[in-house]
């Protein structure tokens, strides 16, 4: 019998694989209730910025998605699957496909950048020594880090090369999706817009899904294609930066309208803040 040939789905912006699946989402610490019935959807080859006011549970929100903090109610998908059901084996095959770099970098103090960059290569990859070393320094240039910076120790590096070793360390297993904790946090404005620069080249050319948790608005215009954010436990809009800006809540204007958010608008203008990738 012939073989039917299906044609492949129309490929709409709706219709994009959800890399990241949440619905109905709680998280509480004894009665304190963080997240309430939260939902959102990160879709496959975006940069997904999320934002809200301190101590709203941003960290929370990305931990629990990764399996670290335990959640009391709600299903969250990541690559369609459901990690709280997955054998331990098949959770660890799909871990390899997402790298995480967490506030600060989080590096090892008493590793050198190489070191800390082999950790997920020696946790899920058989390597020898030497493939090691040469994927670690592969990872180590593809952030624009001297060759020299891989046998330094975290404490002799500036702020903005740990974020690099954190960046590499995170992208060491060729992951498809990278999660991001305030990766410009405690850069100086040069520095960050170097940094947001490198997010956007290195998810343009790596095809990747990226969720980054900001603070920083000049961030939100270089890098994201969208936002959401997040207030009152649950993500109260979600859409480019132009959404955001007509939005009437009051967190949100406060935040997209005020005085930092006018600075950041009008440097997100050519010529005065470099902008890698045009706004979607
Ligand atoms: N393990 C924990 N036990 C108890 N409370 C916690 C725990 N982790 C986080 N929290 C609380 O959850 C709330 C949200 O914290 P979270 O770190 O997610 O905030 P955030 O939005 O990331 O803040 P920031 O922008 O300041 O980093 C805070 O009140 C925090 O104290």
């Amino acid at each position: 019998m012939a073989e039917i040939v299906l044609p492949a789905p129309l490929q709409t912006e709706t219709s994009t694989p959800l890399v990241i699946k949440v619905r109905d989402l709680s998280v509480s610490f004894g009665d304190k209730i963080i997240l309430d019935g939260l939902d959102l959807d990160v879709r496959k080859g975006e940069v997904m910025g999320f934002v809200g006011g301190s101590g709203m549970g941003k960290s929370v929100l990305t931990r629990t998605i990764l399996g670290l903090t335990p959640k009391q109610r709600g299903l969250i998908e990541v690559f369609g699957a459901d990690l709280d059901t997955l054998d331990l084996a098949t959770r660890k095959r799909l871990e390899r496909r997402f790298g995480v770099m967490f506030q600060m970098g989080a590096l090892f103090s008493g590793l050198t950048v190489k070191q800390n960059v082999q950790l997920p290569l020696r946790e899920h990859l058989r390597l020898t020594g030497r493939l090691a070393d040469e994927l670690a320094m592969l990872k180590i240039e593809l952030v624009g880090l001297e060759p020299d910076a891989a046998d330094k120790y975290p404490s002799e590096l500036s702020g903005g090369m740990i974020k690099r070793a954190a960046l590499a360390r995170a992208l060491a297993l060729d992951p498809e999706l990278v999660f991001l904790d305030e990766p410009t946090s405690g850069l100086d404005p040069i520095g960050a817009a170097e940094f947001d620069e490198l997010i956007a080249t290195l998810q343009k050319t790596l095809g990747l899904t990226v969720f980054m948790v900001t603070h920083d608005l000049d961030s939100l215009y270089a890098v994201c294609d969208r936002v959401a954010a997040l207030a009152d436990g649950k993500v109260i809009a979600t859409g480019p930066i132009s959404t955001m800006l007509a939005s009437e809540h009051p967190w949100l204007r406060n935040y997209f309208h005020g005085k930092r958010a006018r600075q950041a608008d009008a440097a997100s203008r050519p010529q005065v803040r470099a902008a890698p990738l045009p706004l979607r």
